[in-house]
């Protein structure tokens, strides 16, 4: 076997040594995104699945979540539709949103100066939440209701309370 000399230190049988510092990393944006990803992924919502991850000024996760019907209420008692004969009779009335979900999970006293990472654009009810939290920072992914009413709200809240919102394409590379 190799014997490998690091100044002071003997290694022997080291086979990649000297280590080299990795460089192609991924970037803590993408690694955040990454994690509400994977949070949406929990999600059993038919045809949206959203995750956020909420992130503290030393870019420390602080809270995750993703959308799912309230504590106890069983995924397979509320309905999952969209439409039906009465709104009661839609997911719309029960299901917590990503983001309600990530500030309730959260790990720290408070969320204040933090960013949230969301795969969609928050709406209005969870804008409110994220002003009201102390949240500075929106990052998001998907913007599919960019033109509803309630999305449209939403970004005059953020606006309003000067909370910038940036798209985040993210290209999920494999880690090796
Ligand atoms: O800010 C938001 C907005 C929506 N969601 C969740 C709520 C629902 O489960 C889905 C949206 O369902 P559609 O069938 O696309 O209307 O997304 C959220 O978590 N956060
Ligand atoms: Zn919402």
């Amino acid at each position: 076997s190799k014997i490998w000399h690091n100044n002071t230190t003997t290694i022997h049988g080291a086979t990649d040594y000297p280590p080299i510092k990795r460089e192609d990393i991924l970037e803590s944006a993408q690694y955040f995104m990454g994690v509400a990803l994977l949070a949406a992924q929990r999600s059993r919502d038919p045809s949206t699945q959203v995750g956020a991850c909420i992130v503290n000024e030393e870019k420390k996760i602080v809270g995750v979540g993703y959308n799912g019907m309230p504590n106890g209420c069983g995924d397979d008692t509320l309905p999952w539709r969209r439409s039906g004969d009465s709104p009661v009779e839609t997911k719309y009335f029960y299901v917590c949103h990503a983001e309600l979900n990530a500030i309730m999970n959260k790990n720290s006293a408070d969320l204040k100066g933090c960013t949230i990472y969301v795969t969609l654009f928050p709406c209005n009810e969870c804008s409110k939440l994220l002003i009201q939290a102390g949240i500075k920072n929106v990052i998001y992914l998907s913007d599919k209701y960019h033109d509803d009413e309630k999305t449209v709200a939403s970004r005059r809240m953020l606006d309003l309370a000067g909370i910038p919102y940036q798209n985040s394409f993210v290209r999920m590379k494999a880690v090796g």
